[in-house]
């Protein structure tokens, strides 16, 4: 079968799975796939806190082309630490940024958030710590959210002065619907794991990674009588106009984004949101 040569491609890992790295060199993105299964495991590794700089977004961007390309059975977004999913856009790559780096920077986001969003296969994001801003998108870019009890998430761009994309928004607002978008945008509202269920933004709480890792799994079990064809056309569906939105509107988006982030006020914000970070720990 098609699948089975394409998943062949992968180097043999250990028993029953396989590992990939997309430049097989620096691994920031560490991807697994199970060979009994074809599901994917993505496993963002930049440590301390999985913040979104250029490398690993590069990298990220580069793994789910090579998985469009295998026609992967599904795909499981997680973290490699317990702690953190992932800590949104790295600061330092807004912060004092270079016109050269920044403007590479913003476009693998688009290209990461346009991969994801659009992505035929099933994917879950396994929400094991917490997820703010950027962390959130990589979430809300998938189509199943479980998530660790005792963690946060959400868009909480306002409270560092800035301005969640319209992307950021419709990822949000297709979730939670308008009503509750405009009250959590508005506000930089970071959710608990329980508020976050309540509300609809995660569809499942689990109680620690294994959990969660096991209820991702689960979900793929839904289509075990759908035809695969039939879903993703489904999705592609559901999902295009949300994602031609930013693809007609790409140039426009990174013009905006630099324009936003070089204002004074902007870069002394983020400045003194640095030094707040350093300053507090949280638990
Ligand atoms: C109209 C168009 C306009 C477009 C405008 C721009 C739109 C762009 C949108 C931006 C979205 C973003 O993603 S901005 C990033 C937002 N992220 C956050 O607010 C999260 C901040 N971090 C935390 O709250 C916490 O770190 C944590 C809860 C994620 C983890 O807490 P923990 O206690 O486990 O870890 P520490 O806080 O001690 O952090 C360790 C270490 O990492 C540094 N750190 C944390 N987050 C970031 C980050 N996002 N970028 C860079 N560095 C980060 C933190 O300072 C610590 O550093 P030191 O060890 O050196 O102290």
């Amino acid at each position: 079968m098609f699948l089975r040569s394409a998943l062949s491609l992968w180097p043999l890992a250990r028993n029953g799975t396989r590992s990939y790295s997309s430049t097989g060199v620096t691994k920031l993105v560490a991807v697994t796939v199970d060979d009994q299964t074809g599901i994917a495991t993505v496993n963002l590794q930049r440590p301390p806190v999985n913040s979104l700089n250029l490398e690993l977004l590069t990298e990220l961007s580069s793994s789910l082309t090579d998985l469009e390309k295998n026609k992967s059975r599904g795909i499981i977004l997680k973290s490699y630490s317990d702690a953190v999913f992932s800590a949104g856009i790295d600061i330092l790559e807004m912060y004092k940024c270079e016109e050269e780096r920044v403007t590479l920077f913003w476009s693998a986001l688009q290209e990461v958030w346009i991969k994801l969003y659009g992505h035929f296969a099933p994917t879950v994001a396994c929400i094991n710590g917490h997820a703010p801003a950027g962390g959130c998108l990589l979430a809300l870019s998938c189509e199943y959210r479980v998530m660790v009890k005792e963690k946060t998430i959400g868009l909480n761009e306002t409270k560092l002065g800035i301005v969640a994309p319209q992307w950021f928004i419709a990822s949000l607002v297709n979730i939670i619907g308008q009503r509750q978008s405009e009250v959590a945008l508005t506000t930089g509202k970071m959710f608990t794991t329980e508020e976050a269920l309540r509300i609809g933004l995660v569809d499942e709480m689990a109680e620690n990674t294994e959990d969660a890792f096991s209820k991702s799994l689960e979900f793929f079990k839904k289509f075990k009588n759908i035809s695969p064809f039939a879903r993703a056309q489904t999705k592609a569906f559901i999902r295009e106009s949300t994602i031609q939105a930013l693809v007609k509107n790409r140039e426009k988006d990174l013009k905006m984004f630099i324009n936003e982030i070089r204002k004074e006020n902007v870069q002394k914000g983020l400045g003194q949101y640095l030094e707040s970070l350093k300053k507090r720990k949280v638990s």
